[in-house]
């Protein structure tokens, strides 16, 4: 399969640097502990920001007659190392307050010893270390390309953080959990690679910093008491690093301060400043690096750096599983492409659309077809092609599959002979965009081919519809073909526990209609409009019906048909009785938040969604109902909740068109007759949503077409592109 240069040389860049990556991550994860463990030893005493370091040397003076060198590390512990009275060397932490010493500096666990060797150089000491430096670069490469794929999916910077739809678990995590680990990994490899550098020298150390002295004019005078020198007095502990003790009582012997911006030298008579040296920038950056890279001194940064280590696992896994999945659907054809009469093209980005249409490939071979498979993108001349099929996936904003992008502008240059053609879109009802990308090839092939079969849309890979699809194309082609079970294709799609709470009997309605409400058992994300899928035979069969939402729970209105599958099911059910089913999300058909008024036409069942989003308008959105139903009867299921929406101002007014009462009212008859309103209103941008039959539907768009042509000089193709139109019709 095609696939873009970035998810190319992001995949390339993982499978080469892959075995290291993982054993940087696993030793990453284990040396994140190593400053948990530090920080949480009981050394650090006492306030190092108002202690002087006056203070601490008279201290240590007035009570051990030698003091060499006393340090305060990454995690303000302070250590020293001194001469008691009896001669003995005590080295390790004190109280820097009392002088009191605390403890031995323990000596570093060997576990950590063995893994810091593992993760710095594999012990392979130079090689292993420039490996594990080079990997540390293609991790930085990678984690861009990732970002860069993030981008691009996102269609821009601005949307790098915004939602993203959870269609597949590995897919969806990789991306969520790779954006918010983007910039710990970039620091991890970032400095990961610059301590590399400095290790091979590639970055220039300083070490021992050459202070410029002209000894032969140290003066000893006026001489100070070290508790006067200014330095000391005005300096608190928590400003230094290390200090080095003079070795002799000579003027040219100074105390050595490494403070944590520069090195200084302090005459031990006078208490002057002989010299003073600010850090080169690469001291700064090497020792930023360390910290950041280690997490030493910070419980909170090193459990930031487990994490993203953790992280690193889980990208290894779950990208190699989505290239797996990718893979698992390539191209290979029985015959050559001028042999065939049937050629299927595919546009597919993550390989499922591929599945599908290799599906379809192998049902035509067995039917004794000769047909060719290939991909949208590399449509060339068919010397005997009859028949074109294209499957194809949308992306992006209702844009191409990459290996699809140029499909539109060179087909009609490559197709010269007649053919016919059938055109199936896979998209998610998701996006709002719902298979645009397949209406486009539809559309486009129909400027010089002949549509055999009107474009079908399957939503989130539904096999179910794939399979009407096909058993559609078979009978209008006259070509017996036999596709296989679901079960033996595809994974079950993963189903939640909903429980019925409440249900209005059948026998009640007039139209056979009734309510029915569920409650899902655990948290579910449910938005008036979506879709609930069922599954009455308990196997792949799958009916779908619009969500209204009614608090936590959802509300259904259901036309009892004597063989309906669905419909039946749930007129069996009863309150307590649990049902398995999922929420497809069905974006393009949520309330508009932002809309200075809705109109809502439905028929029938079609006002359940709309019930949902009313009860939730608590902003009290202005909203027009256009209901069609056939009598006075009907209405009677939906009355009070609509009374209640009125009387609370949720709902501005409802028009209701009985179309077995006298007037014999369809809905467009009412737009018809409040045209002057319907016009203004999509001149104010408005929004109008229609939801129930297809007929209706039709219907209500012809008569919304002509109030929009007549009143407002447009089509209602306007507004529709304004998205001031929304539907879900069935
Ligand atoms: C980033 C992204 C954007 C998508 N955009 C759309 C869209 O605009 N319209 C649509 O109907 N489906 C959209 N989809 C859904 C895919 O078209 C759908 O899942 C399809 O079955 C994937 O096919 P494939 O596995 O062959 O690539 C999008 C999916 C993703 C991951």
């Amino acid at each position: 399969m095609t696939i873009s240069i970035w998810r190319y040389s992001h995949l390339a860049l993982a499978v080469s640097s892959f075995v290291f990556i993982v054993l940087a991550a696993v030793t990453g994860i284990i040396l994140a502990f190593e400053p948990i463990s530090e920080k949480t030893r009981p050394y650090k005493v006492g306030d190092l920001d108002s202690i002087t370091i006056a203070q601490t040397i008279r201290t240590f003076k007035n009570k051990y007659p030698e003091v060499i060198e006393m340090e305060v590390d990454a995690n303000n512990f302070f250590s020293a190392s001194v001469f008691t009275e009896d001669g003995d060397n005590l080295n390790g932490y004190f109280d820097p307050e009392s002088g009191v010493f605390l403890g031995e500096k323990p000596e570093r666990p060997r576990l950590f010893q063995f893994v810091t060797t593992l993760h710095r150089s594999l012990f392979l000491k130079g090689v292993g270390r420039f490996f594990v430096g080079l990997c540390s670069f293609l991790l930085f490469l990678i984690a861009v390309s990732g970002a860069i794929l993030i981008v691009k999916r996102q269609r821009g910077f601005k949307q790098f953080f915004s939602k993203i739809i959870n269609e597949n678990f590995s897919q969806y995590y990789h991306i969520v959990t790779g954006r918010i680990s983007l910039i710990p990994i970039v620091i991890i490899t970032l400095t990961g690679t610059y301590l590399s550098l400095e290790k091979f020298r590639l970055i220039p150390e300083h070490k021992n910093l050459q202070h410029e002295i002209d000894y032969g004019n140290i003066a000893g005078t006026p001489p100070l008491n070290f508790h006067e020198f200014p330095f000391f007095n005005s300096t608190p502990l928590s400003a230094i690093k290390h200090i080095e003790f003079p070795f002799s009582t000579d003027v040219e012997d100074f105390y050595t301060i490494k403070t944590r911006k520069s090195e200084l030298k302090i005459n031990q008579q006078t208490g002057g400043i002989e010299s003073e040296m600010p850090y080169p920038l690469t001291n700064f950056l090497s020792s930023l690096s360390l910290s950041l890279h280690t997490g030493k001194g910070s419980i909170g940064w090193s459990l930031i750096l487990a994490l993203a280590s953790l992280n690193i696992l889980f990208f290894v896994y779950s990208g190699f599983k989505m290239t797996l999945v990718r893979r698992k659907s390539s191209i290979k054809n029985k015959y050559r492409k001028d042999e065939c009469e049937y050629v299927i093209l595919v546009g597919s980005e993550n390989g499922s659309t591929l599945g599908f249409a290799n599906l379809f490939y192998n049902s035509l071979l067995k039917a004794g077809q000769k047909v060719y498979i290939d991909e949208l993108n590399t449509v060339s001349p068919y010397k005997k092609l009859k028949h074109l099929i294209v499957f194809t996936a949308t992306y992006g904003k209702g844009d191409a599959p990459a290996n699809a992008s140029r499909f539109l502008k060179i087909a009609q240059q490559e197709l010269k002979q007649p053919f016919s053609y059938s055109a199936v879109g896979f998209g998610s009802l998701s996006y709002p965009d719902f298979c645009k990308f397949a209406t486009d090839v539809d559309k486009h092939l129909e400027t010089f081919g002949f549509r055999s079969v009107p474009l079908y849309k399957i939503n989130d890979k539904s096999f179910a519809s794939f399979l009407e699809w096909a058993s559609v194309w078979s009978s209008k082609m006259n070509v017996p073909i036999q596709l296989p079970k679901e079960q033996d294709v595809l994974k079950a799609k993963k189903t939640k526990s909903f429980e019925v709470t409440y249900k209005t009997s059948v026998h009640k309605n007039p139209d056979a209609t009734f309510m029915i409400e569920l409650r899902p058992k655990g948290m579910q994300r449910i938005n008036s409009g979506d879709l609930l899928a069922i599954y009455p035979k308990n196997d792949h069969t799958e009916r779908l019906y619009s969500i209204g939402k009614k608090g936590k729970a959802i509300r259904l209105s259901v036309k009892h048909h004597q063989k309906g599958l669905g419909s039946d099911y749930l007129n069996n059910l009863s309150p307590n009785d649990i049902l398995k089913a999922r929420v497809i999300k069905n974006i393009k058909f949520h309330f508009p938040k932002k809309a200075p008024r809705v109109i809502l036409i439905a028929n029938g069942t079609g006002i359940a969604p709309f019930l949902g989003m009313l009860e939730e308008n608590k902003k009290k959105v202005p909203a027009n109902l256009y209901l069609g139903l056939r009598t006075e009867a009907s209405f009677e299921l939906y009355q009070h909740l609509i009374n209640h929406y009125l009387k609370s101002g949720k709902l501005t007014n409802i028009h209701l068109a009985l179309s077995r009462e006298k007037e014999n009212l369809y809905v467009q008859d009412l737009l018809e007759r409040d045209a002057a309103f319907i016009a203004n209103a999509l001149e104010n941008r408005n929004v109008v949503m229609i939801c129930g039959s297809l007929n209706m539907q039709n219907d209500v768009l012809k008569t919304l077409d002509t109030i929009c042509k007549d009143r407002l000089d447009k089509p209602l193709e306007f507004y529709r592109e304004r998205q001031q139109l929304k539907m879900d019709c069935y």
